[in-house]
């Protein structure tokens, strides 16, 4: 029997998406999720999509990333398919940073573990997550190839003059300071269907990709490569996101030291953890907030206008980097879902080509679709990612046909 199976874990700081796809037609046999992890109110969602079931959610405490692996693998082996299938041919692991290190899809190793390991300063919200998931499937399977799938490896592209920061080069590059940018499996998948959406191959198109989801990064893809993209040596950099701050003057990070009297690890937190959307109204999620919106609340639309106001700032800052730009793609949980956020992005715009068609904007479905004006000089596009889906083809690329 060929091994033609292959089990993706995304973690996150505190979940875990999975899949189990069959590659030999990319059909998926279970999805799910475990989220809350480290709270009392831990919850995993099942769907044995294979078997035609029921979902099946659990709700209680999980531990850790650990414990939330053994519960996925629990649930697997209920529908037949166990981690201790013959047709298991890889386990591949989205891992956010793999440093310069790392330019493609990597079997792990003890060297690659340490490598990630190294990073965890640079990645400290997600790279312990993965370094977890990664340790756990080889302990459950010691003789399946773990694949290793880096969120930055995708802009390993970028030309100089847009990954180095203006700062001492001797400092920079004693402590590898750069911007290397992440959600680059993501920005990957999403550009190359949009090219595929217009009819045209990756190498034909420019395109801006904004993907908006609780972590959110934009970038600009020319011809299949990355040139540029906003988040940078972490994943803090950029736009204003669900909790992360994204672009602001370093200043403020000495002046909440010095006059605030914040100790780093403190500032930290609440740079990452406090901010963004959740800080400046109380709600990362934009449902809730265009829920408060639409009953009148002042700091909810506050914060909707100073996220859409950054969004625009990147837009046209990636209009310039790119000169011609060929389709705006939005993408992950907001981009897939928001179509306020979507209208405001480029309202007012017809001057650069831009514009968004109201009825096709308000059309939800889980395909690529077009939501620019037929006429239009640029297409706009909604374009669902599958980060699970690219992670799975690239670790069946590397390890599938042996
Ligand atoms: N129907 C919706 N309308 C508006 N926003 C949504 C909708 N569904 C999800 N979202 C937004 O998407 C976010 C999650 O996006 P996702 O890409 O899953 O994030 P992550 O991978 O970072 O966890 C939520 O926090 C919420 O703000
Ligand atoms: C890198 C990053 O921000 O990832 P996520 O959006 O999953 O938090
Ligand atoms: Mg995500």
């Amino acid at each position: 029997m060929t091994a033609t199976r292959v089990l993706v874990l995304n973690s996150g700081s505190s979940s875990v998406k999975y899949q189990l796809l069959d590659m030999s037609d990319s059909g998926r046999l279970a999805v799910g999720l475990v989220e809350r992890i480290g709270e009392q109110t831990s919850r995993l969602k099942h769907t044995p999509v294979a078997t035609g079931g029921e979902s099946r959610e659990w709700t209680g405490p999980i531990a850790d990333h650990d414990a939330a692996l053994k519960a996925v693998a629990e649930e697997l082996a209920k529908d037949g398919l166990g981690l201790d299938s013959p047709e298991l041919a890889a386990i591949g692991h989205r891992v956010v940073h793999g440093g310069q290190s790392f330019t493609r899809p990597t079997v792990v190793d003890d060297a690659v573990l340490a490598e990630i390991e190294r990073l965890i300063p640079v990645a400290p919200l997600h790279n312990p997550a993965n370094l977890t998931g990664i340790r756990t499937a080889q302990a459950l399977r010691p003789d399946l190839p773990q694949v290793a799938v880096f969120d930055t490896a995708f802009h390993t592209t970028m030309p100089e003059a847009a990954a180095r920061y203006a700062i001492d080069v001797e400092t920079a590059d004693a402590h590898r300071i750069r911007r290397y940018g992440f959600h680059g499996t993501s920005h990957a998948y999403v550009s190359r269907a949009t090219a595929k959406l217009l009819g045209k191959t990756p190498e034909e198109v420019n395109v801006i990709v904004l993907h908006l989801g609780n972590g959110a990064s934009a970038s600009a893809v020319r011809g299949g490569r990355c040139v540029d993209t906003s988040m940078g040596l972490t994943p803090l950099e950029g736009l204003v996101m669900g909790t992360r701050s994204g672009d602001l003057d370093p200043a403020v990070i000495f002046h909440l030291a010095r006059v605030g009297e914040m100790s780093i690890d403190e500032i930290d937190t609440l740079l990452n953890k406090k901010s963004g959307l959740i800080g400046l109204c109380g709600d990362n999620d934009m449902r809730e907030i265009r829920r408060r919106i639409d009953e009148g609340d002042a700091q909810a639309k506050l914060a909707f206008e100073i996220y859409i106001h950054r969004l625009r700032k990147y837009i046209g800052a990636y209009y310039a980097v790119l000169g011609r730009v060929d389709a705006v793609a939005f993408t992950a949980g907001v981009g897939e879902n928001a179509a306020e956020v979507r209208a405001a992005a480029v309202a007012d715009l017809e001057s650069l080509g831009l514009a968004v068609d109201g009825g096709l904007n308000a059309v939800r479905g889980d395909e690529p679709r077009l939501i620019s004006p037929p006429d239009a000089r640029v297409a706009v596009a909604v374009v669902p990612t599958d980060e699970e889906l690219e992670i799975a083809a690239q670790t069946y690329a590397l390890v599938g046909r042996h």
